[in-house]
């Protein structure tokens, strides 16, 4: 065990040296992590009184009667109900929520450039520009998309949604998120999730800053049943990584924002809400590199579903049927036989939202770059475009690497909906649709050569 450390002002819990630094490995463990010795409570959950003057609260991100139940055990210099204000209404207009149906029209297959910073300073909070929603944020059911774009860090100012744990997907830039259980920083090609309910301010270590956000209103990510995969490839557990306790005991005037039912407000408190000293439970924020991801597919021929590619997904009421699956598209060796081995064409009832974070998607060698996004809604056909057909069609199969490559997929049960800004702000190539006119008719009749 190492000491305690200061990072951005909080006082970090020791943690285990070595790769794993300032984190805890494992998805979805019983953790326990303390920045004082002696802080967490041992065999008991609340003590007469705690160790350090220190008051136990509870943060519950599923029902208490839910199997397995996720909670976490906070020991916090005050508890979080300590605020001097009311809650007052503010208007965030670009962070919008489910439903959003009568913006724009959402029947389409879109296409949009990388959304470029502009002269305004923007943070966490004010730089989130929502592009669809789907389902509905008061009955917990969907899922909206994001682009953030943020140049300035929050400042004794902190925010929690109680609408939605937030997939944090950087494309550019690096950012710390110093939340009540711990710091993360977050690169691209890195992930992040943050649960619905938990404080955190968002700083900028390496700006400007873009990248993806998908909000889940719904039940949690979890990973993916891997089925006859068994029990390794994908996402192994063991890469996801829940920051270690830290904490700051600041008495200075702090503005906290909330998101809830789709509305922004605010409150002040006295000092800064980042005061946990000591937690334990299953409930936390956490961080995945996906280099770790371990591809699996076609290994003689054809070409599988995505669903192939699942990073996590977050379930609905209905069996095999996500609210959401994030879906990652990256490096991988392409060696099925006799195949078309790009995405096939097709059309799907689950709605597929897009993102490039780095390189060329194989499906789309033009137009689809880095920090754009693309959506293909409820049963609307898409595929490879024209010069992707015919590439793939003609080329020799050889085991081929497709390299410097990583794009993903936010797929959602639920049509999305386009927000204004996506429809009239956002960078959308209208002539997306022309990447297919030039298909031709290739029919002639007669049994095609092998
Ligand atoms: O449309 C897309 O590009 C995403 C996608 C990829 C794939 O390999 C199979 C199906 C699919 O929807
Ligand atoms: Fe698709």
């Amino acid at each position: 065990m190492t000491e305690a450390t200061k990072i951005s002002g909080l006082t970090r819990a020791p943690s285990i040296p070595g790769p794993h630094e300032g984190y805890m490995p494992g998805f979805a463990n019983d953790f326990e992590t303390e920045a004082l010795p002696d802080a967490l409570p041992q065999g008991m959950n609340s003590p007469q009184k705690c160790n350090y003057g220190l008051y136990g609260e509870q943060l519950s991100g599923t029902a208490f009667t839910v199997h397995p139940p996720e909670r976490t055990w906070t020991y916090r210099i005050r508890p979080s109900v300590k605020h001097s204000a009311r809650y007052t209404r503010v208007d965030m207009p670009f962070w919008r929520s489910a439903p959003t149906v009568n913006d724009a029209v959402s029947l389409g297959q879109y296409r949009w450039g990388p959304i470029e910073h502009s002269d305004t300073p923007l943070n966490w909070i004010t730089g989130m520009r929502t592009m669809t929603t789907a389902g509905d944020v008061n009955t917990q059911v969907g899922m909206a998309s994001h682009v953030y774009l943020v140049t300035e860090s929050m400042v004794d100012a902190y925010f929690f949604s109680a609408d939605s744990e937030l997939l944090v997907v950087p494309q550019e830039g690096r950012l710390r998120f110093c939340t009540e259980l711990g710091v993360i920083d977050l690169e691209p090609k890195e992930i992040a999730i943050l649960p619905r309910g938990l404080v955190y301010r968002v700083e900028v270590l390496d700006g400007p800053c873009r990248g993806f956000v998908c909000e889940n209103y719904g039940q949690k990510f979890e990973l993916p049943a891997r089925g006859p995969i068994g029990a390794n490839a994908m996402a192994n557990p063991r890469d996801f990584k829940a920051p270690v306790a830290a904490f700051e005991d600041r008495e200075v005037e702090s503005k906290i924002t909330i998101k809830w039912c789709g509305q922004f407000h605010e409150t002040t408190v006295g000092q800064s809400p980042l005061d946990v000293v000591a937690w334990h439970g299953n409930y936390a924020p956490y961080k995945y590199d996906l280099r770790a991801y371990c591809p699996v597919g076609a290994i003689l021929f054809d070409h599988p579903d995505p669903s192939i590619f699942t990073v996590l997904t977050a379930p609905s009421g209905s069996p095999g049927t996500a609210n959401i699956d994030f879906v990652l598209f990256r490096e991988r060796w392409m060696v099925a036989e006799n195949t078309f081995r790009p995405p096939w064409y097709h059309k799907n009832i689950m709605s597929e939202l897009m993102g490039n974070i780095y390189g060329v998607y194989d499906a789309k060698p033009d137009g689809f770059v880095p920090g754009g996004m693309s959506l293909h809604n409820m049963m609307l056909p898409h595929g490879p475009d024209k010069d992707a057909f015919e590439g793939a069609s003609n080329s020799n199969l050889g085991p081929d690497k497709l390299d410097n490559t990583m794009s993903f997929m936010f797929e959602t049960r639920f049509p999305q909906h386009l927000t204004s800004f996506a429809a009239n702000e956002a960078p959308l190539q209208d002539n997306y649709i022309d990447c297919w006119d030039s298909l031709e008719k290739k029919f002639d009749g007669t049994p095609g050569l092998k």
